[in-house]
């Protein structure tokens, strides 16, 4: 008999979502204070950045982390300073034996410098000795949690704010937020913002500060609040509505917590260097604010352009995603008030025409089209989910869908990283269990902080992605799937760049931590791979026409120069390229639209479905960084060349002091020799050489400097052959450039010219 059959101590319980999560925080990537650290930052960032582009308004992001001593934490708890009565007690009590191991270890330590100091010098010993100090200090530090502290977090954006009523449960209710619709957001679970003050009252015990303004309110809501864990509700501790004289908009969210920046330092500076990338629009600034000063910390990514990807669409969900409890749901909340006119408002791709042919595959089960939804029986509503999967629909559109735009990927990565060469892809839209989903990517090389081999870069609806990453679709498609040395790149010394952006209304993650996507969805595989392949395929031509451009000039200065004269004419024309930009977005919104048409109308013949439609996805993948690819593999065959002749170069170069010396020996030793002898005699038939080598008006250092100009010149006439070669010699090496526009008037000059370049304006 189990003890609960005897009324032991297996009694029932249930427990709050609050309670569930502040118990497996690690789900939702709280795992331990550095990271807990790091994902509050995160999820008050990714809210921010919602926040402003759901009303179209350019990010402005302030980010401050603030070191809070014990002291001072203990004064804002309002816990007086207390004497120890009894040391041994703590963590850093030292007995008397520890204490005798430590001073021998010292001593130890010390000898070891004294001899590297005599063996390796000065500058070595200061470096140990630093690093030996370190250790020391880290191992005197209290506690288990070593490095750990407690910040102060505050993220404040010019975002929609909150009403005044809605915060406490926004933000003091575990499962409760505006993003739960069909729509492409940075949240989806309600869950970030109180998972970091289940941690804050898990650890300083300290409540939400909320201070936030809707557009155009004349009050700012001022809150302090913390959740009641087991109820799952929010506990107010004050509300006040405040003049807000100067109009702001926004939310300035503020917690203490206890985190391990020295831990995480490097993570949470990377999320904001990747963010910057991925939103070029934004401006962040970041603050850390030490004890000690010298360890404080500023930083700004700058805002590149104004130019916004539309922000995203609610929209419908797509007929073959719907699961049983989603139908009733649907049918309960719904306002129509007949079958035919629930599925053409509830459900996306399902016209009025293709209602009535469902709802005659439905009238053997004994309804028709005015029959009212919420009528339905249970049978009758098992068999409406059934026929939604059995029927083949139109793919959604993607539409809805806000990408980040090749425009600002590549802004981002070049701000951010500066790579030497990038190309960028952006795919079409594709499908996964009824939703829509689009993979953007860069490849790059070269660069700073690029480490030699593949660095990936993963970002999911325009989320870096910093955890987790061997895992993920991203990772192993950009090291798995993509044959590089195909495209001329070294897999392991190149320092490639591989920046993959997938944007979606459902994105596959493992974990309510949202740190990797599955790599189990094909239809991801293939998209990821195909936008990688394509990136690596424009690489492969504009690393030609680079290479020729710089063969054509004799120094870099020259390449200096011309990206200055390129500079200031695109300064003077700037007014008309604005206008020739807002023609050619208006141009491609319209091509993009007629190809999603028909994108979306070939997908519908090919997928079946099932096995399709996973085929679909990897290929899509798999093309993409294909594509990628045969771009990079031109750029590289070029630098290859480029690289071939400056070895030779080198090489020419490298015997021109042994070639001149062997020369003017023999011309001296022939100087000083008779002059009636055959060879001097041959000599003199042509030239009086010999003669300026006796009175040393020709000198060795002479013939180096004719050796090499020689060399300089012969190298030049082979790289304009090369140019010749290339078919740039009678056109120009040209480079594509993408501009915002900044009004919306359309006029254009034809060409515009300046002495190093021609810039020629297309739409
Ligand atoms: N800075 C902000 N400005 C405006 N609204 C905000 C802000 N921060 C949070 N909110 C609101 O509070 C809700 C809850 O936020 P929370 O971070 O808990 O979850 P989420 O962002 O919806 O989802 P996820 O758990 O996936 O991050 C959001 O849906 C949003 O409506």
């Amino acid at each position: 008999m189990s003890k609960a059959g005897k009324g032991g101590s297996d009694k029932l319980q249930q427990k709050s979502p609050a309670e569930f999560f502040a118990e497996n925080k690690n789900i939702a990537g709280f795992d331990n204070p550095g990271k807990c650290l790091y994902t509050t930052v995160r999820e008050l960032v990714e809210n921010a950045l919602d926040s402003a582009e759901s009303i179209s308004v350019l990010p402005l992001v302030e980010i401050t982390i603030e070191e809070v001593s014990r002291a001072r934490l203990n004064t804002l708890r309002g816990l007086g300073d207390h004497a120890r009565v009894d040391e041994q007690l703590y963590h850093d009590y030292e007995s008397e034996d520890a204490r005798k191991k430590r001073l021998a270890k010292e001593a130890k330590e010390k000898q070891r410098l004294e001899k590297l100091a005599a063996s390796k010098g000065e500058a070595a010993a200061a470096a140990a000795a630093a690093d030996a100090a370190r250790k020391a200090a880290d191992g005197k530090k209290a506690g288990p949690a070593r490095g750990t502290l407690f910040y102060k977090v505050t993220v404040k954006d010019n975002g929609c704010g909150m009403s005044h009523a809605d915060i406490p449960n926004m933000l003091g209710r575990v499962l409760s937020g505006t993003k739960y619709g069909v729509k492409q957001t940075r949240g989806k679970f309600g869950l970030g913002a109180k998972m970091a003050l289940i941690w804050s009252k898990m650890t300083t015990g300290l409540p939400f500060s909320i201070s936030s303004a809707l557009r155009k309110q004349d009050f700012r809501s001022q809150y302090e609040l913390d959740i009641d864990i087991h109820k799952n509700a929010p506990n107010v501790h004050s509300a006040a509505k405040l003049p807000n004289a100067d109009g702001w908009h926004g939310a300035c969210l503020s917690l203490t917590i206890e985190g391990n920046w020295s831990s995480y330092r490097a993570k949470l500076l990377k999320y904001l260097r990747q963010i910057a990338v991925i939103t070029p629009y934004a401006q962040f600034s970041f603050q850390y604010i030490a004890e000690d000063p010298k360890s404080s910390l500023k930083l700004t990514f700058r805002r590149r352009t104004d130019v916004m990807p539309p922000p995203p669409k609610i929209t419908k969900h797509h007929p073959s995603s719907v699961d049983l409890e989603l139908v009733k749901r649907l049918i309960t909340e719904t306002k129509a008030t007949s079958l035919s006119a629930f599925l053409t408002r509830e459900f996306d791709q399902v016209s009025k025409a293709l209602s009535g042919r469902l709802i005659g595959e439905l009238r053997s089960g004994g309804v028709n089209a005015s029959t009212d939804p919420k009528q339905l029986s249970s049978q009758q509503v098992v068999r409406l989910h059934q026929l939604l999967h059995e029927v083949r629909f139109a793919d959604p559109s993607g539409s809805h869908l806000s990408p980040a735009g090749e425009y600002n990927l590549r802004l981002g990565v070049m701000k951010e990283l500066q790579p030497e060469l990038i190309a960028t892809h952006a795919g079409d839209v594709r499908v996964f269990e009824g939703h829509a989903f689009i993979v953007e990517a860069a490849v790059s090389l070269g660069g700073r902080e690029l480490r030699p081999g593949i660095n990936v870069y993963r970002f999911a609806n325009r989320i870096p992605l910093l955890f987790e990453g061997g895992s993920d679709v991203i990772t192993r498609t950009a090291t798995k799937r993509i044959n590089w040395g195909s495209y001329k790149i070294n897999q392991s010394s190149d320092r490639v760049g591989v920046f993959v952006s997938i944007v979606s209304t459902k994105i596959p993650f493992k974990g309510a931590g949202k740190e990797y996507i599955g790599d189990d969805v094909e239809e991801m595989v293939s998209a990821v791979k195909a936008a990688i392949q394509q990136c690596c395929a424009q690489l492969r031509v504009r690393g030609s026409r680079w290479n020729s451009c710089l063969i054509a000039g004799s120094s870099w200065g020259n390449v200096e120069e011309m990206v200055g004269a390129v500079k200031a004419t695109i300064q003077q024309c700037c007014v008309q390229l604005r206008e020739m930009v807002v023609a050619v977005k208006a141009a491609i919104q319209q091509c993009c639209a007629q190809l999603r048409v028909s994108r979306s109308l070939r997908h519908h013949c090919l997928n079946a479905r099932s096995v399709w439609g996973c085929v679909e996805m990897v290929s899509a993948v798999k093309a993409a960084i294909q594509q990628c690819c045969a771009q990079l593999r031109v750029k590289i065959a070029k630098a290859l060349a480029l690289r071939e002749q400056q070895q030779r170069r080198r090489n020419l170069t490298k015997y021109i002091p042994d070639a001149a010396g062997a020369i003017f020996t023999v011309l001296a030793a022939m100087a000083g020799s008779d002059p009636r002898g055959p060879k001097r005699r041959r000599l003199q038939d042509s030239s009086n050489l010999l003669q300026q080598v006796a009175r040393k008006e020709v000198v060795q250092a002479m013939l180096e400097k004719k050796l090499a100009e020689h060399v300089e010149r012969i190298d030049t006439d082979m790289a304009l052959e090369f140019q010749v070669a290339q078919g740039l010699a009678g056109g120009a090496a040209k480079q594509q450039l993408w501009l915002a526009p900044l009004c919306d008037k359309t006029h254009y000059g034809a060409e515009l010219h300046a002495n190093a370049c021609v810039v020629r304006l297309l739409h």
